[in-house]
């Protein structure tokens, strides 16, 4: 029997255009964005347990652990698969859980959400849980709206709140990602009575490799450009380059761009006050062979 699971990437993503097209009687938002895989990640390593506790042993700095997307996945399955696979009675399923953190926080990059997919596939990879590709994106559904996308593996269009996923290919392109340096938080974003929560619905067929549309508007950075300026200076200064935008609530903001060295050439240039990245279109999440289609 496997006993770890080492270097398990939890890549980020880009919106490579978000639309509110509602809300919901809860609060939450309904969009339609196309989420886009980049090999840009953390990186995660599990070690099974004798016990049923689950222990982080890396600190992830301003979050504890009763919070942490990775110990809250980890026992979220615990509870699943008590509850639901009586050939596990009696196996202990605990597990170490360490992390190498690469994403920036409250970056629009969805790290926490990603950790917290890969999570759920390590472990109903370890501890033999067997729950399928659909009942853990129900699962991580329960974690954040960004987490069934990880774990559907591919690159989408996305609707409802983000849950509801249609496979998309996308084109094969270079991304320069820059973090302008503050952290928003998702909820000042969708609580702003500046927000457009009224953009009119697209449908899928609108849209398709390589179009224009594939990098629509995204209907938070407004909001986000007004009450944070340092988003708006960054965007600004990519936009020199080509077409800038923010990913999810940000505050990360990217530009695409067909040939690598035009990536390399514009990385170069990001001032210093900064931090950036290059990072390539994934048409697929490295561990989605972890689970069957
Ligand atoms: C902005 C995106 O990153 C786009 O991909 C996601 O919609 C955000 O996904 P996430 O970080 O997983 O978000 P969650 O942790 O589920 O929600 C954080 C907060 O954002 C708001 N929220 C989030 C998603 C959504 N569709 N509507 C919302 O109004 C809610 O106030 C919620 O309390
Ligand atoms: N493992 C984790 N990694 C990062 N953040 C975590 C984690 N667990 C909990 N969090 C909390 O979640 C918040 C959002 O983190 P995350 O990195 O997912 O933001 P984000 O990239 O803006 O996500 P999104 O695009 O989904 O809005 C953090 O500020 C932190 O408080």
């Amino acid at each position: 029997m496997t006993r770890t699971l080492n270097n398990c990437p939890a890549p980020a993503k880009l919106n490579l255009f978000l639309h509110v097209t509602g809300r919901r009687p809860d609060g939450y938002h309904l969009l339609q964005t196309v989420f886009q895989l980049v090999d840009f990640n953390d990186l995660l390593h599990f070690e099974l347990r004798d016990d049923d506790q689950i222990r982080r042993s890396t600190e992830i700095p301003g979050v504890p652990e009763e919070s942490d997307l990775i110990v809250r996945a980890a026992r979220l399955l615990q509870g699943a698969l008590r509850q639901k696979n009586s050939a596990l009675a009696g196996t202990p399923l605990g597990a170490n859980i360490a992390i190498e953190k690469n994403l920036p926080m409250g970056g629009g990059l969805g790290g926490g959400s990603s950790d917290a997919a890969t999570t759920l596939m390590a472990l109903n990879h370890l501890w033999q849980g067997g729950l399928s590709r659909q009942e853990l994106m129900d699962l991580g559904l329960q974690l954040g709206a960004d987490v069934p996308f990880f774990l559907f593996g591919r690159n989408a269009f996305a609707e409802g709140i983000g849950e509801s996923l249609q496979k998309l290919d996308t084109p094969g392109l270079w991304f320069v990602i820059i973090q302008p340096g503050v952290t928003i938080p998702t909820e000042i974003i969708f609580s702003s009575s500046e927000l457009t929560r009224s953009t009119k619905p697209v449908k899928m067929t609108d849209f398709s490799i390589g179009t224009k549309k594939l990098f629509g508007k995204n209907d938070l950075e407004a909001v986000a450009v007004s009450k944070f300026p340092e988003v708006a200076e960054a965007i600004k200064w990519l936009g020199n380059y080509g077409e800038a935008r923010m990913t999810g609530s940000g505050a990360c903001v990217f530009c695409a761009f067909t040939e690598e060295h035009d990536a390399d050439k514009v990385l170069k240039l990001v001032p210093s006050q900064w931090k950036a990245w290059k990072a390539k279109a994934m048409q697929e999440h490295p561990l989605a062979g972890l689970l069957e289609s």
